[in-house]
């Protein structure tokens, strides 16, 4: 049984149609990773899932019981406003203290709830975003270019820390990367959106689609081949975050 099933959408705005006839869904458990070029409406399919968009048609169903956490592409946050990340994440509702320090563990930073969100690294950051996303204990997971803004090791340990969750808590995960190359390697189903979908599948088979070469190239197979050679091999995953 599909956590969210999504039919036949697409998405307007005004007279604009940003997504056509698009169909997917996502099953307990699994990464799924959102592929596209700038401005294919790969946001616009998130914030719909989300219910934040109405689909022009089609329609986008959930169980009555599937939780979801999102992880937005940006949060601004006025930077002369004293506040602690503890502070932040029981925002807007009262959140326990133990919720709070379980979230912060489980995105790999137990020891920022006393920071203050103005000083934190673009990694800390997005990690408290992450945290954010996981206090409602979510089946599904949904993050939007979460690596926006990181240099290359903090996005791969971002990665990492996304597939640790995935492991101690079983949430699948749909989320939208530019990363081509580390994304690909870390997801079970990849969908490449150009308008439409233009093609899906296991990393592999959408490296190699003639859709997908069209738009990125072909240098995502010797990538993902290359961080496959790297990784063929046993990795203390806990580097901490940037
Ligand atoms: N609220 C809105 N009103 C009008 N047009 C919008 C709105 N949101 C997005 N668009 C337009 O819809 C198209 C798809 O945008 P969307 O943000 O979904 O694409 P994207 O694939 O996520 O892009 P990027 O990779 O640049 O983040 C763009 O042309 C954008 O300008």
């Amino acid at each position: 049984m599909s956590l969210v099933c999504v039919e036949n959408v697409s998405i307007s705005y005004g007279a604009k149609t940003v997504l056509s006839h698009v169909s997917l869904s996502v099953d307990p458990g699994e990464i799924v990773t959102i592929v596209g070029p700038n401005g294919s409406g790969k946001t616009s399919l998130l914030r719909t899932i989300i219910g934040a968009v109405k689909p022009a048609r089609g329609r986008v169903t959930r169980g009555s019981d599937v939780r979801l956490g999102y992880v937005p592409q940006r949060l601004h946050i006025d930077p002369t406003l004293p506040m602690t990340v503890a502070r932040f994440l029981a925002l807007p509702r009262g959140v326990a203290p133990e919720a709070i320090g379980d979230a912060l563990t489980q995105a790999g930073v137990p020891d920022l709830s006393k920071s203050q969100m103005s000083r934190l690294s673009g990694g800390q950051f997005q990690r408290v975003l992450l945290a954010r996303a996981l206090i409602g204990k979510p089946h599904l997971l949904l993050l939007d270019e979460a690596t926006q803004g990181l240099d290359q090791p903090g996005s791969a340990a971002f990665y990492r820390q996304i597939e640790s969750v995935r492991r101690d808590t079983g949430c699948a995960v749909l989320m939208i990367s530019h990363e081509l190359h580390v994304v690909m390697s870390a997801s079970d189903r990849v969908i490449c959106l150009n308008g439409h979908v233009c093609c899906e599948g296991t990393p592999e088979v959408v490296a190699s689609a003639p859709e997908y070469r069209a738009l990125f190239g072909s240098g995502t197979m010797g990538a993902l081949a290359l961080y496959r050679h790297d990784h063929d091999h046993g990795h203390d995953h806990t580097e901490a975050a940037e």
